[in-house]
């Protein structure tokens, strides 16, 4: 196959290139950032960049959260403006399947805080079975709740809110997990000195990285019944190998229901994706994302201008 790189994106040698392009073959341009008109969706631009072109295809799901000149200007000018097969699969999955997934539907929410994720956890409340939470937020639930946590991540301004998920969680009749033991260590290192503690005991001077075995057990329980699993944010530090144990049994779980039992298994993108990958899983699950933020926020609902823009098929 005939594959050329230019060293601009747009531009005379762009054009030159474009022209002299054979059937079939492929031009790679140079990456759009390094203009700073392409974050900006400068119209100019986006008219120089469609001008070699006599149609878009955008494949990029990972920026599809992005109004740009590359995702959503250069859409003004080129017809038709369609997605790609990789965009079209994110969009079967995060959207199709969490509109309308195959019931019990889980979803699993870890990562660093709860204040990045209010908007995700407030809209799978509205859809799921059942909600597993881990990772560093679980310390601003166990405070909300008047448990001691010693050092672990806490957001004080999210106290009322954590109070007020668990709430609406009742209320829908969905079942919140929390973990119940929590690996906590002396400092956030990797090398640091760590045990097992029940969440309601979690000692002074301690910071929770890892949710616990007894908590991994519970959870493994609950996603036994599922058919559908929406998994986004990491169960604890995972970076460090001795935190990582809660992470990878999820991953772990995840990868076996989607072998054994056809259970339908979505990786939101971001460190959880990266946690899966790590533990060579990836080709194991029903679906990886390849964007972080587009999948968070395609989660919480909100509409991709990268999506808005295309022609309907
Ligand atoms: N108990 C914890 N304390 C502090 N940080 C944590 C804890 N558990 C997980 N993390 C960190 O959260 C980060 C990932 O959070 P986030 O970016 O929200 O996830 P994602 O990228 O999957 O959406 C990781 O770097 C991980 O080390
Ligand atoms: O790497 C990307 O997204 P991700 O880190 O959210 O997966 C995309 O290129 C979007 O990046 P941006 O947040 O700089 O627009």
């Amino acid at each position: 196959m005939y594959v050329v790189m230019a060293n601009d994106c747009i531009g005379e040698e762009v054009e030159k290139l474009a022209a002299a392009l054979p059937e079939g073959g492929v031009l790679l341009l140079e990456n759009v950032r390094f203009y700073k008109e392409e974050e900006k969706n400068d119209p100019e631009f986006a008219k120089k960049l469609a001008s070699v072109a006599d149609l878009y295809v955008n494949d990029a799901f990972g920026t599809a959260h992005r109004a740009h000149a590359s995702t959503e200007g250069v859409t003004k000018f080129l017809k038709p403006a369609v997605a790609g097969f990789l965009m079209q699969k994110e969009l079967d999955y995060l959207v199709g399947a969490v509109a309308n997934p195959k019931k019990p539907f889980a979803a699993i929410v870890g990562g660093s805080k709860v204040s990045t994720k209010i908007g995700v956890i407030e809209s799978l409340l509205a859809k799921v079975d059942i909600l597993i939470l881990g990772g560093g937020m679980i310390y601003t639930f166990y405070k909300a709740q008047g448990y001691a946590v010693g050092k672990s991540l806490v957001e004080e301004d999210k106290l009322e809110l954590a109070t007020s998920l668990i709430e609406k969680a009742k209320a829908k009749g969905v079942s919140l997990l929390l973990p119940t033991d929590i690996v906590v260590a002396d400092k956030f290192a990797p090398n640091a000195e760590s045990k097992i503690v029940p969440a309601t005991a979690i000692p002074d001077d301690w910071m929770g990285l890892d949710i616990g075995p007894d908590a991994i057990k519970t959870f493994n329980a609950a996603l036994d019944t599922t058919q559908t699993i929406i998994w986004n944010g990491p169960m604890g530090v995972f970076e460090f190998e001795k935190f990582a144990a809660g992470t990878d049994a999820i991953a772990k779980k995840l990868a076996e229901l989607t072998t054994s039992k056809g259970v339908t298994t979505i990786i939101g993108g971001g460190d959880s994706v990266a946690a899966v990958e790590k533990a060579g899983l990836a080709d194991k699950m029903s679906h990886i994302s390849t964007g972080g933020g587009a999948s968070l926020e395609l989660l919480e609902g909100k509409p991709l201008p990268g999506v808005l823009a295309l022609d309907d098929a």
